[in-house]
């Protein structure tokens, strides 16, 4: 996994480490790997017009430090100080390596930032507000309305570090060079998007447990149950399906072949006869009718068919139960829901939450650990990126899906295949986060740049698990 910490902790941590080493260093590392990561982006050095953008703290003297190294290597590099304050030490390496430096009322700035073939964004770091002043929005324009590149320095400024939220503007990035860990806003939508693929430059920071990680390759073989010469179809696990009715009999049948495409050993399915009669004829290893079962997925296309009693009562069980879909009505804040998984795309949480859409889309993360804690529940909320949030406060995210993705069914794909992974053993957060990730494996490759449908994701998830468990990562 990739793990991310919150500002107060990585502050933590840059005290520790700079207490026992020479002032400066940590922002010199900084600024190196910053330097080559824009060198190896434009390909080339000498010659290149580098324009730094410069809030009034350390972000500003990262860029500084940065654009004085390209400097010396040939580059013609043009710092824009967007504050009466900049880091003085920064503002002398750039001069004494031959960069320009004007203030914000400089006329040339505008043709300086048009003509440049990189922005290095250093308006504001950890220690930002969101939102961009005028001034600076008015110099990131000019940056986009002239195609020219932004690189953020350790986050797009603006957005909100530790929630990933952006209430108001913010720079986009084409790529973000980061230090010491990730921060909330790489891994959560939709600062997320805002940040372009990121480079985590280690500055030598120790830290402790991470606020958010992100599923990697490596987490699927490493967690995935893969079954050996003792195992039996029952040890594998069975995963009992209640997905379907008259209405939406497609759902049953997609939300099956996301569960057999899983570790299981047998799939029960309960539901209207006619419906289950389609199933088998999709999957004739499915047997339909109650039986034991090691975990119950629950709700893909039930419609007005759920039955809430008979959830809740399974609920309270030991087996550990998926709820997704029309299944989420049964959720309630009472009780000991420890082992429950429950799986809603934004509208659903807003709905359990009783808050609008919207909301919950802006605040992605702060609703999914809200709801797990409120439920007692994992909580994984599908989208771009899939925020997975456990009612002990750990949060995973997967973000290897496409927005091809988006389409009717995908959901009941995942729930069964979720259940599978349940069913296998593994915990809800566990089966929530191999679960995401390999959906989104799978859905890469069903859709190889184009459109797809739920069914060829379902097809595609063996594909993807046997290419992610034969994968040699080291580490
Ligand atoms: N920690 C580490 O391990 C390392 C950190 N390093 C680097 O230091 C960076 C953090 O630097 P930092 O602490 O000086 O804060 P930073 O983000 O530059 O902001 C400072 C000032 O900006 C202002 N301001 C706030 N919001 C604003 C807004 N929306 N728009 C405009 N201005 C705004 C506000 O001043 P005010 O306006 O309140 O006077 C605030 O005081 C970090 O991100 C990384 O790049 C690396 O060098 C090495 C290792
Ligand atoms: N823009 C996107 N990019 C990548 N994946 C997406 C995107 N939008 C949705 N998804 C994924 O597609 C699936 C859609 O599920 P859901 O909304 O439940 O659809 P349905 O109910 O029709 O099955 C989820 O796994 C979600 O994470
Ligand atoms: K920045």
């Amino acid at each position: 996994m990739r793990h991310a910490h919150t500002v107060e902790q990585v502050r933590a941590a840059e005290a520790d480490l700079m207490a026992r080493l020479p002032e400066g260093t940590l922002m010199q590392r900084a600024a190196s790997g910053l330097a080559v990561a824009i060198s190896n982006y434009l390909g080339h050095t000498y010659g290149a017009r580098v324009v730094l953008l410069v809030g009034s703290g350390d972000n500003g003297g990262d860029a500084l430090y940065a654009g004085a190294q390209l400097a010396r290597r040939g580059a013609q590099v043009t710092a824009i100080l967007l504050s009466d304050k900049a880091h003085d030490a920064g503002i002398a390496a750039l001069t004494a390596a031959g960069g320009r430096i004007h203030p914000l009322a400089s006329s040339a700035k505008g043709a300086a930032i048009a003509s440049a073939d990189i922005v290095v964004d250093g308006i504001v770091g950890i220690g930002g507000r969101p939102g961009l002043k005028p001034e600076a929005q008015a110099v990131v324009q000019v940056a986009v309305d002239h195609d020219v590149p932004i690189v953020a320095v350790d986050m797009p400024s603006g957005v909100d570090v530790d929630s990933g939220e952006t209430p108001a503007e913010h720079v986009k990035a084409a790529f973000t060079v980061t230090f010491g860990t990730h921060k909330i806003c790489h891994f959560v939508d939709p600062a997320a998007a805002a940040c372009g693929p990121v480079h985590l430059i280690d500055i030598g920071l120790e830290l402790p447990a991470p606020a958010v990680s992100a599923i990697q390759d490596a987490d699927i073989r490493e967690r995935y149950p893969v079954p050996h010469g003792e195992s039996d179809k029952y040890s594998r696990g069975v995963l009992g399906l209640m997905a379907g009715s008259s209405q939406y009999p497609g759902a049953a049948v997609i939300a099956t072949s996301g569960a057999l495409a899983g570790p299981i050993g047998m799939l029960r399915y309960l539901g209207p006869d006619e419906v289950a009669t389609a199933v088998r004829a999709a999957h004739p290893e499915i047997v339909a009718g109650e039986g034991r079962v090691q975990a119950w997925a629950i709700g893909s296309g039930l419609g007005d068919e759920l039955e809430v009693d008979k959830v809740r009562e399974l609920l309270n069980a030991e087996e550990p139960v998926l709820l997704d879909a029309d299944g989420l009505k049964a959720l309630d804040d009472s009780g000991d829901h420890i082992g429950v998984l429950a799986t809603p795309h934004a509208g659903e949480l807003a709905r359990l939450l009783g808050v609008e859409r919207s909301t919950v889309e802006a605040e992605r993360l702060k609703h999914a650990k809200l709801a797990a804690e409120r439920f007692d529940v994992t909580v994984l909320l599908k989208g771009a990126t899939t925020v997975i949030a456990a009612p002990d406060g750990q949060v995973r995210v997967s973000s290897n899906a496409t927005p091809w993705l988006a389409t009717a069914g995908a959901g009941d794909v995942l729930a069964g295949l979720c259940g599978s992974l349940l069913a296998a053993g593994l915990t809800p957060l566990d089966a929530a986060s191999l679960g995401a990730y390999l959906h989104g494996a799978a859905a890469q490759l069903a859709s190889a740049s184009g459109p797809l449908t739920a069914m060829q994701v379902a097809k595609k998830i063996p594909e993807a698990t046997r290419l992610l468990l034969d994968q040699d990562i080291p580490g």
